[in-house]
């Protein structure tokens, strides 16, 4: 709309979707009245005594909605309107290939742009309907404090929520049928693992949730590893997209259970008017993809220009203390891609200053590297969330190590961690090879 484009916003539900109304606002702040709950408990190493919290869990939940009400008005209607968006608060549905309804309204455009998002998936588990079942769109609603929070998935939603509640005062037992945080490297996910579980976290992995029984605050989960019971079940074993009412088929755009069927400019394949964004464009599901993809769609939209959704530089962070983050490629993905061709470099944090002023020692960086370029780097501890921008931006940017290692940080800063991984990089290089030890000597006769 900004430039002079005619664009209809088309919302059936809440402005800002989910990150602004069930995701990754309301977790990220729930998180930190946790953190803040957590902080005075291990005091002690730093000279000051111990502090058990008085949690007022519907308060934290006041926080949340707070948080929500705040960065509201960036993703509101009057907004788009100033910005020249013509804002329709309906569902939108297509009617022909050329067309889509939204209430009584029929809009015929050039070019449609489906950004439905997703929802909480609830598998048909027998029993659950016998129960109250949280998901991440009820869950922030919740104002009294669960005794025990049965978690089923020990994906990201599950794995943040599990430690929010345990550290808001919980019992939390996390039912993960395959391994938790297993989309990431399993050596940083245990860094995670282990912390979580040294907190109280209970994490039972291998146990698919097979039965649910009981009644209203006395819920059990049964599966192969046993049965486990709680007060209130939240369910986290992933998304689905959000295509049932939009009648794709009227629009003649192709789409399977994991999105529209679109090519590698997220135009459909099918109908060409029509482009995909975000989590039903079938990709990575993250705030700053559907972000990524916005981006691209302008270029090809309104310029003509194509745009490819590349894949290999996003980056993702799991926002549990410690943080899990990763981008591009896992030890395990590059080995297989790059073969004998990969250095995999890594780098403690019980080596970092600052860490250790903090206390923060537990953590690895793994970084991951091809012809001294970095092709993937994972990161476990205390702000990995923030320390894999540098890993970001070599990355989207084609840029060496050398990049990396060229730069000057401020002493102390969590950066150097980053920065001694590039050094791990060099060291055998330069410290460890004759030729470089022949050309010092060599050199060195002929310095006045
Ligand atoms: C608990 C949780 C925590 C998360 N935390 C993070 C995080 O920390 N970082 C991160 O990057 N990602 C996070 N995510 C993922 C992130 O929320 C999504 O990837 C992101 O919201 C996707 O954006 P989107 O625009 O594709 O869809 P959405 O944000 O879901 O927006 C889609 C919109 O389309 C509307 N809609 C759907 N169908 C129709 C229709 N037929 N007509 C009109 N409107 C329709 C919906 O009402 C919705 O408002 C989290 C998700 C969850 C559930
Ligand atoms: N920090 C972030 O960026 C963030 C946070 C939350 C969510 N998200 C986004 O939301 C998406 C969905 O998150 P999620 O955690 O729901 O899904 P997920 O797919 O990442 O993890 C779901 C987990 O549930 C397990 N599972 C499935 N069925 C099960 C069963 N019957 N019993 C026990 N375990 C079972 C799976 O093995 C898996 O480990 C993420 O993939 C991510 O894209 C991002």
């Amino acid at each position: 709309a900004q430039m002079g484009a005619d664009v209809v916003l088309i919302e059936g539900h809440k402005m800002g979707g989910d990150c602004l109304n069930y995701g990754c606002i309301p977790s990220k702040a729930l998180i930190a009245s946790a953190k803040h709950a957590h902080a005075g408990i291990n005091n002690q190493p730093y000279g000051v005594a111990d502090v058990w919290p008085a949690v007022d869990y519907a308060a934290a939940k006041d926080h949340v909605q707070r948080v929500v009400d705040t960065i509201a008005p960036v993703d509101s209607q009057e907004r788009f309107e100033g910005l020249g968006c013509t804002v329709i608060r309906e569902n939108a549905r297509f009617i022909s290939d050329t067309e889509v309804q939204a209430g009584d309204t029929i809009i015929t455009a050039r070019r449609f742009v489906v950004a439905t998002g997703s929802s909480p998936l609830v598998p048909p588990i027998d029993g659950l309907d016998g129960v109250t079942v949280h998901t991440n769109e009820t869950i922030f609603d919740l104002r009294e404090r669960p005794d025990h929070l049965l978690v089923i998935g020990g994906g990201p939603i599950g794995m943040e929520m599990a430690q929010a509640h345990r550290r808001l005062g919980c019992k939390v037992t996390v039912i993960e049928g395959a391994k938790a945080m297993g989309k990431d490297d399993p050596e940083l996910a245990a860094v995670v693992l282990d912390n979580l579980r040294a907190e109280g976290v209970e994490i039972i992995e291998d146990a698919k949730a097979e039965r649910v029984s009981g009644d209203e605050g006395q819920i059990t989960v049964h599966t192969s590893q046993g049965d486990f019971t709680g007060s209130h079940l939240l369910m986290a074993v992933g998304r689905k997209v959000n295509v049932d009412r939009l009648d794709l088929e009227k629009g003649r755009v192709k789409y399977d259970r994991g999105g529209l069927k679109v090519d590698a400019n997220l135009r459909s394949v099918t109908n060409k008017r029509v482009y995909a964004a975000g989590d039903v464009a079938g990709g990575l599901q993250f705030t700053h993809v559907a972000g990524y993809h916005g981006g691209q769609l302008v270029r090809s939209l309104m310029f003509g220009l194509p745009a490819k959704a590349r894949t290999d530089h996003i980056p993702w962070v799991t926002y549990t203390d410690p943080e899990l983050a990763q981008v591009g490629l896992t030890e395990a993905q590059a080995r297989k891609k790059h073969g004998a061709a990969l250095t995999v470099v890594r780098s403690e944090f019980e080596h970092n200053d600052r860490a250790n002023t903090e206390l923060k020692t537990k953590g690895l960086i793994k970084v991951m590297v091809v012809k001294g370029k970095p092709v993937g780097a994972s990161i476990a501890g205390h702000m990995a969330g923030e320390l894999i921008a540098m890993w970001s931006m070599a990355i989207a940017n084609g840029l060496k190590m050398t990049a990396i290692s060229n730069t000057v940080l401020p002493y102390p800063t969590y950066n150097e961690i980053n920065k001694r991984a590039a050094g791990a990089y060099f060291t055998p290089k330069l410290f460890e090879s004759d030729t470089v030890k022949m050309v010092v000597g060599l050199v060195q006769r002929w310095l006045p």
